[in-house]
């Protein structure tokens, strides 16, 4: 490849269609994710957003439309298989075991992914244990390993649960709502921890947020969703500062 050559998308939709009776989720949605790149989606409740994660990641089947990941389409795809072909995803509630340690947590992502896992097996043999506390430190959650999940503040949950995505090696990630729940005084030290982390990794993030400061600072790109339909996409000072962005999403989300 001559290095001129135009950089290709690592995720593509198309024209992607869902319904669910009469309530259009994704009504020809079209979007480029580009290697590297912090793409956060922002719209009001019901737009669709978490539908076109669900459509991304396998646990929804669009009726109509494409997705292709790495120049292969994705349609058809179990979760686990599009976890295989380098997408991982947090949902907005954290997917811990909540009764086991943090570290416990990690070590079974990382057992997961080499598919060695079964209910009889150590989760802290030695290789995943190693694994698992270099990963916490690189979250800042090197302290809390011994905790159980469950006694975490959500901001730390929160880290935990990318964690545990990270330790399947994405090099896509979708998260839902990385800091719905975690404290204002929090909020943006978490995202400063999973973007260092991310980053560092190579790792290209689709995010939605409802937080517009956490979107103007850490966002490449913003895409407005509303009604099943991107209305803007572009740069955060341009999306941000339109008129119609700002009166009828940001205007809605403050009442959220
Ligand atoms: N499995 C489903 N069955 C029926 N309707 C659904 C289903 N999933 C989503 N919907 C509907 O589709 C629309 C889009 O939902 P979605 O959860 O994608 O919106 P969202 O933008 O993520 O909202 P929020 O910000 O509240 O999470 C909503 O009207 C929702 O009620």
């Amino acid at each position: 490849m001559s290095a001129t050559a135009p950089l290709r998308p690592l995720l593509s939709a198309r024209s992607l269609r869902l319904a669910f009776g009469g309530v259009k989720a994704a009504d020809g949605i079209d979007l480029d994710v580009m290697p590297g790149e912090f793409l956060a989606i922002i719209g009001p409740n019901g737009a669709g957003k978490t539908t076109f994660i669900n459509m991304t990641t396998g646990y929804l089947r669009p009726q109509g439309g494409s997705i292709d990941y790495e120049g292969r389409s994705l349609l058809g795809l179990r979760p686990r298989a599009i976890v295989r072909r380098g997408i991982g995803r947090s949902f907005q509630l954290p997917q811990l075991f909540t009764e086991h340690t943090v570290l416990e947590n990690a070590a079974l992502a990382i057992a997961a992914r080499a598919g060695l896992w079964s209910p009889l097996t150590p989760l802290l043999r030695p290789g995943w244990r190693a694994e698992a506390e270099a990963l916490l430190d690189r979250f800042g959650l090197g302290a809390v390993a011994g905790a159980r999940a469950d006694a975490l503040n959500e901001g730390a949950r929160k880290l935990a649960d990318i964690a545990m995505a990270v330790a399947l090696n994405p090099r896509l990630l979708l998260m839902d709502e990385p800091t719905s729940g975690v404290a204002a005084s929090e909020k943006m030290g978490v995202v400063e921890t999973l973007v260092r982390v991310l980053r560092q990794a190579g790792v290209t993030a689709v995010f939605v947020e409802h937080d517009m400061d956490v979107v103007a600072r850490f966002a490449d790109r913003v895409a407005v969703w509303s009604q099943g339909r991107i209305v803007a996409l572009g740069p955060p000072q341009q999306v941000l500062a339109d008129p119609v962005v700002r009166r009828e999403v940001i205007g809605i989300e403050a009442h959220a």
